[in-house]
């Protein structure tokens, strides 16, 4: 299922002043909106501008479709969506600019609600009471039971919102309104008080104080693993099938790179290792494709709250050389783990002729990762 998030960023931020419009203001040292991209990672990203904000958006290189905003929110998302239309994406999530701080388990839960529902959205329940207040006094208590203080990323299957939105050429709050006027059923999933929406001038101190907290948290892993030599055509290195007058002996496709790397994002974790979530002893895991490890050693640490900063994957052999096919395995691995590239590093070493690696009876493969709290 390929799923895509739009980015809302085409408003003016009128309540929050200041000389540009609050998306496009800087926080931990990098504006706004490009904390709210990244946390879509990985993910097709469409980025919906404001047509004054063209040139700020390409001062900083962000990697994202940009798309020209409408006078209202709801106006912005429909062109979005259009631009994404006949695009064989099958989920999207729509999330504000303004809201930076998008915890990863948030994103999760609200992916994973897709499976069953047509929508999904974060909210918080209300925990404070509820005033009716005039001439400022206090004229009247409002129940709260049932109600909920929404948030983004909303999420839906691709083709219901946008139809949605083709039936609904009015405005509304946002787009939950909008797909439950088409008949649309919504999961309220957990929202987060991280995820703020920046609204006011005071929100960016809060905004910041969350980031210290979450720079704080920073876990790191390693992993090692060795698989030996056997007959065949060619070995499974990091993603990629290389060619080889052997192949790789192991109770999956011994992709040896893959199994360091997952091992250190478990370790991170403090989750074990490979063979605690996918024991050998399972006959279902036999020749196993290993991105099944990877990708939920990924989905577990998203879950958990945390995102890949980088990962550093060192492969140990003779041959077959590494070097021409590096390349193509930090792309691999990327999508596996849907993060961009730039997070991969896959490098090679010999063991200058020592050892198993130098006999060439195997190969062994050394990984690290560091993730943060996100
Ligand atoms: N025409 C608009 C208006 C709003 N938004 C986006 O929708 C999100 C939520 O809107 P809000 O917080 O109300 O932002 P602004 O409209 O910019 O704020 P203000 O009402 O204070 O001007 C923001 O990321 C904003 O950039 C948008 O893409 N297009
Ligand atoms: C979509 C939204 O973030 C849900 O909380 C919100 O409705 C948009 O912000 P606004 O301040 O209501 O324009």
């Amino acid at each position: 299922m390929t799923t895509a998030a739009i980015i809302t960023a085409a408003g003016r931020g009128l309540r929050a002043g200041g000389d540009v419009p609050k998306q496009w203001q800087m926080l931990a040292g990098r504006p706004v909106v490009a904390h709210a991209v990244a946390a879509f990672d990985g993910m097709r990203r469409v980025l919906v501008m404001h047509p004054d904000d063209r040139a700020r958006a390409e001062a900083i290189g962000l990697d994202v479709q940009i798309v020209e905003g409408g006078a209202t929110r709801t106006q912005s998302v429909r062109n979005a969506l259009e631009a994404l239309a006949g695009q064989g994406i099958s989920r999207v999530l729509i999330h504000d600019g303004a809201r930076p701080l998008v915890p990863q388990k948030v994103i999760a839960a609200v992916i994973a609600a897709l499976d069953q529902a047509q929508g999904a959205a974060p909210a918080l329940a209300v925990t404070d009471a509820l005033w009716r207040g005039a001439a400022g006094l206090v004229a009247g208590t409002v129940p709260r039971d049932g109600l909920f203080r929404a948030q983004t990323p909303q999420g839906f299957r691709f083709d219901a919102i946008l139809a949605a939105h083709r039936a609904h050429p009015a405005e509304a709050a946002d787009d939950v309104a909008i797909a439950r006027a088409h008949g649309l059923d919504v999961v309220i999933v957990a929202g987060d008080e991280d995820n703020l929406k920046l609204t006011f001038p005071g929100d960016f101190a809060s905004a910041e104080a969350i980031l210290r907290g979450r720079q704080m948290d920073l876990r790191v892993g390693n992993g090692f693993d060795v698989h030996a030599f056997c007959d065949g055509d060619g070995v499974w290195l990091c993603g990629v099938k290389v060619p080889h007058g052997k192949g790789l002996l192991g109770h999956s496709d011994a992709d040896v790179g893959m199994h360091a790397l997952t091992d250190a994002i478990y370790g991170a974790l403090a989750e074990g290792d490979i063979g605690r979530h996918f024991p050998p002893s399972d006959p279902q895991w036999k020749g196993a494709e290993s991105k099944i490890f990877l990708a939920h050693a990924m989905r577990l640490a998203r879950a958990k709250g945390f995102a890949l900063a980088n990962c550093d994957v060192t492969l140990i052999c003779e041959r077959p050389k590494v070097g021409p096919h590096a390349e193509a395995m930090r792309q691999a691995l990327a999508a596996i783990m849907e993060v961009a590239v730039e997070k991969v590093s896959v490098k090679a070493t010999t063991s200058e002729r020592l050892g198993f690696t130098g006999r060439e009876e195997g190969i062994a493969a050394m990984a690290t990762c560091a993730l943060v709290r996100a």
